[in-house]
């Protein structure tokens, strides 16, 4: 079944601890948590104290993406406030290989993130020490954009890179992910779905992360 990851940038943040206890009961699996710091991206989010008050909300794994530069300077503040997953993004790393040593060593599963116009085969020599892979499906910085149609093509060639090389690895798609779109992603090779206006626009929020249950 695929794994559900709502995107806590798109909740209303005077409210986190009402869309945590949302996401508690709901069938998502993973809370995604949006690190920005105005550089690497042209917005800012919230940082390590906001993330370790949402790790004593909620028993699910917390799913943190950092859009900033430099992100092999905070490793250890990231483990310490509760990420289970830390995906930092290739285009920040001069070191790609050597920080996602460091994020394993430090007990986190490593995630890699690229941004919509890096190729897939960027990955190819590091793919088998990688966890994840988090494909940007808008260009990273903020909810609410429209799905580009050719990460289905690099879902497919990044589910091949690792099948040639019998890697397990987990592909999440963030960025304007919705019903519509989700099974033909999960049919290219995705495993990990990313999804923040889709569920918090929502009514039924709950309905919305279960819809993507495909
Ligand atoms: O990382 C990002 C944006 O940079 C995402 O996680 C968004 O939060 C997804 O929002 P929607 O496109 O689903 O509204």
């Amino acid at each position: 079944m695929t794994i559900v990851a709502p995107s806590l940038l798109s909740a209303d943040f005077m409210n986190l601890a009402d869309a945590i206890n949302m996401l508690n009961e709901s069938e998502a699996d993973w809370l995604h948590l949006d690190v920005m710091d105005g550089r690497f991206v042209p917005n800012i989010t919230f940082g390590m104290p906001i993330i370790s008050q949402m790790k004593a909300l909620t028993d699910k794994p917390l799913d943190v993406h950092l859009m900033i530069v430099e992100p092999e300077k905070y490793l250890e503040e990231f483990c310490q406030a509760g990420a289970d997953i830390l995906t930092v993004h290739a285009e920040a790393c001069v070191h790609l290989h050597r920080t996602v040593m460091k994020i394993k060593e430090l007990g986190m599963k490593a995630g890699v993130s690229l941004n919509p116009h890096t190729p897939v085969e960027l990955l190819r020599d590091l793919v088998s020490e990688i966890d994840l892979v988090l494909l940007m499906s808008v260009n990273p910085g903020f909810g609410g954009q429209s799905f580009i149609e050719n990460t289905y093509n690099k879902t497919r060639r990044m589910r091949a890179i690792a099948d040639e090389q019998g890697t397990p690895l987990t592909i999440e798609i963030d960025g304007g992910v919705t019903d519509k779109n989700a099974l033909k992603l999960v049919e290219a090779g995705a495993d990990a779905l990313v999804a923040g206006s889709y569920v918090f626009g929502a009514d039924d929020p709950k309905a919305r992360i279960a819809s993507l249950k495909v």
